[in-house]
């Protein structure tokens, strides 16, 4: 993963110094942009040990539109219980939107389905787009991340917040637009995460996975992430692991736990930071 490793090195080397929401401070840039081939294998980081479970269990949840942190804390996933209401709840967050944005019509617009469809039907489109923001159902900023989701806003305005599909030689390709990136904790969850959602695209729509391109707004590393930083650049990448998806899967929102694995996965240990809040 040396396009994560040159991302890490540059922000610690070239970033400015940035006081930030949390009051932890960062060292930040502003846009960057990384090109994962995904016939290079799968873009999982080998120099620090990631919870998978979290990522592909998090994936699903977004998918199944569901924005209650129930399903993933009954799964062993806890990323999300900082922002969570006492009941649960985050407010309409990344699978409210994408699966049933409500316009000012009323009408529930099905995102996901409908990009699948048009993928299916005119894979030319350069319109094949998903947008988690929604400038209605931002937070208060007045209001910690749990009062918003009392409030039935989102505890947090979405990170990865629009992503566009592309068609070219029998492969689909997804490039993501990310305004905010944790670059120590957060962006390795979101390249595995969109990897794996356009592996899984492809699939059930009878194309190749092409590339994964993401590109960041604000992206920072927060300062009390600099020794861990330091210490994964000490190490050396690994070859990348295999994804296999159970081939017979043709429906996106068929897609279980049992369905995804990553073959030889040998990452270097876990490396502790803290989150910031
Ligand atoms: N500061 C911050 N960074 C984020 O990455 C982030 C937020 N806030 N808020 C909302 C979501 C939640 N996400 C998170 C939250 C925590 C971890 C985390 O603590 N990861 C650890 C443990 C992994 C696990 O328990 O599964 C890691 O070492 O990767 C990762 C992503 C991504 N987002
Ligand atoms: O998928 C995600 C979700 C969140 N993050 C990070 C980026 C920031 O460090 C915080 C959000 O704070 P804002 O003040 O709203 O930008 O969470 C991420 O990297 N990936």
């Amino acid at each position: 993963m040396k396009q994560y490793l040159d991302l890490l090195r540059h922000v610690r080397d070239h970033g400015v110094d940035k006081s930030d929401r949390t009051g932890t401070g960062t060292r930040a840039v502003f846009g960057y942009q990384m090109r994962f081939d995904l016939a290079d294998g799968f873009p999982v980081l080998t120099t620090k040990k990631l919870h998978l479970k979290s990522i592909i269990h998090e994936l699903l949840w977004f998918l199944a539109g569901d924005t209650n942190i129930g399903y993933l804390q009954q799964n062993g996933v806890s990323i999300w219980n900082e922002w969570a209401t006492a009941d649960g709840e985050l407010g309409p967050v990344y699978g409210a939107q994408w699966r049933s944005w409500t316009g000012a019509d009323g009408r529930v617009v099905d995102q996901i389905s409908d990009v699948l469809a048009e993928i299916r039907r005119n894979p030319d489109s350069r319109r094949l787009v998903v947008s988690a923001w929604n400038p209605s159902l931002l937070p208060d900023p007045s209001l910690s991340p749990v009062a918003n989701a009392e409030a039935g806003r989102q505890a947090l305005p979405p990170c990865h917040c629009l992503f566009q599909f592309y068609v070219a030689d029998g492969k689909l390709s997804c490039q993501l637009y990310q305004r905010s990136g944790d670059i120590f904790l957060g962006v390795p969850f979101n390249i595995a995460s969109y990897a794996l959602l356009t592996v899984m695209m492809a699939q059930v729509c009878g194309l190749q996975p092409g590339e994964f391109v993401h590109t960041l707004g604000d992206a920072h590393l927060y300062s009390n992430h600099f020794e861990q930083a330091d210490l994964q650049l000490s190490r050396t990448p690994g070859p990348l692991p295999q994804l296999r998806l159970n081939p017979d899967v043709t429906d996106l929102f068929a897609f279980r736990f049992e369905d995804i694995e990553l073959l030889d996965y040998a990452p270097a240990a876990h490396i502790k930071a803290p989150v910031a809040i």
